[in-house]
């Protein structure tokens, strides 16, 4: 070190994916904050195209009017883990694209290779962008938008935990039902074309039915912090 500069920790670029409920969200957020990274949540960018497609009648039934306007909305995501904003042509979307319409629709958006190559870029884009570093969950980032990552982590859980947690945050939802659309949701996001959610090879994977989320936030920090030690 030349003129006695502080050490800084290194930049660090996490990726972190898996299927739905396996707790991605809470866990990136929380360990962003603890590290003073940057955070970027993707579903929320594929949410947030398809909320604009869903606004503008766009017949979701068919690839090619989804491909058609995949370059037609504007979307911004702010990577603050305390405050991570969406949203669309300057409207604030982050309440409306958690609706079960949103949900239930977002899959047949997000496997269209247009919309993929946009949402793909803007990520890219936010991840240079990162001063300090960041953790970027999705379904599809250690594959293919950061293959390069410092750390990947593949989160899983059993498909009861992941409905129990999810119909406690819907305030007592059917688990059966949760547990169903989670499954849909998870087929239709594995079995597309482009950038299927997969565990990338030299990804970490780490089971959560087991495990309190505190406990993950620290598996994932103390694998941050070697990898960190390692540069
Ligand atoms: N290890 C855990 N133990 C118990 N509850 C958890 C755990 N991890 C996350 N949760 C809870 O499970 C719910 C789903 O978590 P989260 O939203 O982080 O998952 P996700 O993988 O990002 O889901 P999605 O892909 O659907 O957005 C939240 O209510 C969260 O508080
Ligand atoms: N990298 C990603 C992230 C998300 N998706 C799609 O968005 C949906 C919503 O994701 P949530 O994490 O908010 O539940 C998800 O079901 C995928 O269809 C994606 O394709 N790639």
């Amino acid at each position: 070190m030349e003129n006695g500069a502080a050490r800084t920790a290194p930049a660090v670029i996490v990726a972190i994916d898996g299927p739905s409920g396996t707790g991605k969200s809470s866990t990136s957020k929380a360990v962003a904050s603890q590290l003073g990274l940057s955070y970027l949540d993707t579903g929320a960018q594929y949410r947030a195209i398809t909320w604009w497609m869903v606004n503008n009648g766009i017949d979701l039934t068919d690839p090619t009017a989804i491909a058609d306007s995949a370059g037609k909305a504007e979307i911004v995501s702010g990577t603050d883990p305390a405050n991570p904003t969406i949203s669309v042509d300057g409207v604030d979307v982050a309440g409306p694209i958690r609706t079960q319409e949103v949900t239930s629709k977002v899959s047949a958006v997000s496997a269209v290779p247009e919309v993929r190559a946009r949402i793909t870029e803007l990520q890219r884009s936010l991840a240079a962008e990162a001063e300090h570093g960041i953790v970027v969950e999705g379904r599809d980032i250690g594959t293919t938008v950061l293959p390069d990552a410092d750390l990947k982590i593949f989160l899983t859980a059993s498909p009861e935990a992941r409905a129990a947690r999810r119909s406690g945050e819907l305030k007592g939802a059917d688990v059966q039902a949760t547990r169903e659309a989670l499954l849909k949701r998870d087929a239709a996001d594995s079995s597309r074309k482009t950038s299927p959610l997969a565990k990338a090879d030299d990804a970490v994977e780490v089971d959560t039915s087991d495990l309190t989320l505190q406990q993950v936030i620290e598996c994932v920090v103390t694998l941050v912090g070697e990898k960190r030690a390692a540069k």
